[in-house]
């Protein structure tokens, strides 16, 4: 390989008001679908309830915090699991590919193409100004798509198997993003978002 290949390092995507940067493939030691597979059977996986207009429902994905850091999310504090050596590998080849630190791990798993996540954005307090969110992506294709705040403004990522979409700058505080549902068949994915939780 040569290793001064332009889709060896993030690439910068144009966008106003924040930072994005994709590369297609994070190097790792070990293939893609082996640490999918691995995801799948060594996390801590929970169909987590949310109250929506005072209703419990279940969360359209399953999820999982892993990391050093405690957070606060909707009033509660959580605990996070520790690291598992695979976890660390990865979070160590992410490191090396953005040249930034990270403490903790949301995982999210996209069962089938009805699972979904809502518009929000990644500005919970703890996570500082302009936090550096890095996003890895294994097993089926979604459409990751960002809308901006204040004006006509969407942008549409194909998020594939292996790769990092890093989020920087003011991309928090002027876009909103999500994964909608879809009607055309999707296999599953797992995403992880690695952040510094202060
Ligand atoms: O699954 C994705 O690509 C998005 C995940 C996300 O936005 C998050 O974990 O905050
Ligand atoms: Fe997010």
């Amino acid at each position: 390989m040569d290793l001064f290949s332009a889709d060896a390092t993030l690439q910068p995507i144009p966008i106003e008001d924040g930072a994005l940067s994709f590369l297609s493939q994070l190097p790792l030691d070990i293939p893609n679908d082996v640490i999918l597979r691995r995801l799948l059977d060594e996390i801590a996986w929970r169909e987590e309830t949310i109250f929506l207009f005072g209703k419990a429902q279940k969360q359209p994905r399953l999820s999982a915090w892993y990391g050093e850091a405690r957070y606060t999310y909707s009033g509660r504090t959580f605990h996070p699991l520790p690291f598992t050596p695979l976890l660390l590998d990865i979070k160590r080849a992410v490191e090396e590919a953005t040249g930034a630190r990270f403490n903790s791990v949301l995982l999210n798993c996209y069962r089938n193409e009805r699972d979904s996540m809502g518009f929000h954005s990644d500005d919970e307090p703890e996570l500082g100004p302009e936090p550096v969110i890095a996003s890895v992506t294994f097993g089926a294709t979604r459409t990751f798509i960002l809308k901006h705040r204040k004006r006509a403004g969407t942008l549409k990522l194909d998020l594939t198997d292996g790769s990092l979409l890093l989020m920087a700058g003011a991309l928090q505080e002027h876009w909103r993003h999500g994964i909608n549902k879809e009607t055309r068949p999707r296999g599953l994915r797992v995403n992880l978002t690695f952040r510094m939780i202060r």
